[in-house]
């Protein structure tokens, strides 16, 4: 789990901020990666290829490398070996102010500033780069919200809105600088199951009218299968099994068996 030190969203200044041009879905490879932290083995020869504008989901218990390997994706943990590539960029091998491609996270935690408007949470990182004028940054930040499902609610409180509206906002707050590759860390922690499906149904929306690239970890199984066109999951710091939602609910593997046991029975135990 991403720890609170970091805002629900970002961009290093180094990925290409200024270039505020359509997002563009990236491919995301990820060849023998691994990290142990304190000698102990966290992520163990990760292999793994995500197709541009793919909805991908990494499932998986609590404390079997899912965070870890987000982090790695965004360089905020660098592979003791292994190598990621997004569109075919060694991410650890590239000079980052070069990079062309954009990502954002959304964490968590929503993380917004409840002394802020909605509309200027939205578009506070345009604000800030001052990437346009006024007036186009007001047009991007309807637009963001219209996406998510919450148009004309600029002028609302933070402290007005349910918890899937603050999620809602967090994602338009990310969307705000079009990235190519977004990234969710337990999207549906701390929301209710119909405010969940709320929410599978933005993120499965933003997949038909953007084009980018998406990324998710949960350890929340049906949304994962709702939402995602293939799944990964991961046990021991270990890619156990990759597919679509059916090829998961269908797998023999005995750990895949046992964790969609237990997370439809809500008890441990073996199938
Ligand atoms: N910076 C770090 N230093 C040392 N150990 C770490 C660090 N980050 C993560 N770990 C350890 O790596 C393991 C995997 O953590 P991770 O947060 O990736 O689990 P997870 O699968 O995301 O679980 P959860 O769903 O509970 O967040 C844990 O045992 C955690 O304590």
């Amino acid at each position: 789990m991403f720890s609170g030190l970091f805002a629900d969203w970002f961009v290093p200044e180094s990925h290409g901020v200024t270039n505020y041009a359509e997002p563009r879905g990236v491919s995301l490879r990820i060849e023998g990666l691994s990290k142990s932290f304190d000698g102990r083995a966290v992520l163990r020869d990760i292999h793994l290829d995500i197709a541009p504008g793919e909805t991908f989901s990494i499932i998986g218990p609590s404390g079997t490398g899912k965070s870890v390997l987000l982090k790695h994706i965004v360089g905020l943990i660098e592979p003791d070996a292994g190598r990621i590539h997004i569109d075919g960029e060694d991410i650890s091998a590239a000079d980052k102010g070069a990079s062309s491609y954009r990502y954002s996270m959304v964490f968590q935690t929503s993380a917004l500033f409840n002394s802020l408007t909605v509309g200027e949470n939205v578009g506070l990182w345009l604000r800030e780069k001052r990437v346009c004028p006024e007036e186009r940054i007001r047009a991007i930040v309807a637009e963001k919200l219209a996406l998510v499902g919450l148009e004309g609610n600029e002028e609302k409180l933070i402290s007005e809105l349910s918890g899937g509206m603050k999620k809602r906002v967090a994602i338009a707050r990310s969307l705000a600088m079009n990235p190519d590759l977004i990234l969710y860390d337990e999207p549906t922690a701390e929301l209710d199951p119909i405010t969940s499906d709320e929410l599978a149904q933005v993120i499965m929306d933003l997949k038909a009218k953007v084009n980018l690239t998406t990324v998710i970890v949960t350890h929340d199984l049906s949304f994962a299968l709702y939402l995602s066109d293939r799944i990964a999951m991961i046990d021991g710091g270990e890619i156990v099994v990759v597919g679509t939602p059916d090829e998961i609910k269908n797998s023999q593997n005995p750990v895949v068996r046992k964790f969609l046991y237990t997370n439809t029975k809500g008890i441990k135990g073996d199938v």
